[in-house]
């Protein structure tokens, strides 16, 4: 593993994203719609990534955490360049070292929650049953553990959304990156998730990154960017003023 501090990425980073830019094609175009980004994700901080819609937040989480290619530079996440890894190598730092809760659950329809959120402990090797018990301690802690034996299209959006976060975090991720982890959530059970996150992801070596749209939880930020066309233009502990 590649620990050196290079292009100015201080060795503490939990995330070094350096000059990121992210180009798509729309039909016979080529559209930018990151531009240049640079900025140091730290550990021990909850930071939000927030903006108007199509602003690059969904684009710029994806690629800090190694699920999407930047069109142009460099995304070190603990001192690991993660895009000069191969393939195999990327899929496997993902699966030691991060945890992703999506907008889309993708949750596995054939088997019941618990298994679903056992899945990285399971992919990691450990024996199904205790993987499955340590996934139902979570649940337990996010007010499921009555629906572990459930299949996803037993559950409601709020109760699959748990089980996603229960996922993320079973194997105690070093970074855990979540898209809208309380937009379907009623505001006491997004406080409740917000808790948890900060228990399990929020540690002197840990770090975790939010996108959010969701003003409830605003003030539970220790540090917030504010995206626009793919730019940052905000970076502090609250949101700027007027917003
Ligand atoms: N796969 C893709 N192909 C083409 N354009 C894309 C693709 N993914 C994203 N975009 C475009 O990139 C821009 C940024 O999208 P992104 O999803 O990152 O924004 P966002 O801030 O997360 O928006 P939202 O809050 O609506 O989820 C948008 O204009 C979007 O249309």
């Amino acid at each position: 593993m590649d620990t050196s501090a290079i292009g100015g990425c201080s060795p503490e980073a939990a995330i070094c994203a350096r000059n990121i830019a992210r180009d798509f094609e729309s039909g016979q175009q080529v559209i930018r719609v990151l531009h240049g980004i640079d900025t140091d994700i730290r550990p021990g901080e909850m930071t939000y990534l927030v903006g108007e819609s199509g602003s690059g937040k969904t684009t710029l989480i994806s690629i800090m955490c190694g699920i999407l290619w930047p069109t142009e530079g460099e995304v070190r996440v603990f001192g690991t360049d993660i895009y000069s890894l191969s393939d195999d190598e990327l899929v496997n730092f993902r699966l030691q070292n991060i945890g992703f809760i999506f907008q889309q659950y993708n949750l596995i329809p054939s088997i019941d929650a618990a298994a679903n959120a056992a899945v990285p402990l399971i992919a990691q090797g450990m024996p199904v049953e205790r993987a499955r018990s340590k996934a139902k301690e979570l649940l337990d802690a996010l007010n499921i553990a009555d629906q572990a034996d459930k299949l996803p299209n037993q559950l409601s959006g709020g109760q699959q959304q748990r089980v996603a976060i229960a996922r993320a975090l079973v194997h105690e991720p070093r970074l855990v990156v979540c898209d809208e982890p309380t937009a379907a959530l009623d505001a006491k059970s997004g406080r409740r998730v917000m808790d948890l996150l900060r228990e399990v992801a929020v540690a002197p070596d840990r770090a975790c990154v939010i996108v959010t749209h969701d003003n409830r939880i605003f003030d539970l930020a220790d540090r917030i960017l504010v995206l626009e066309d793919g730019r940052i233009i905000h970076d502090g502990t609250q949101m700027p003023d007027g917003h």
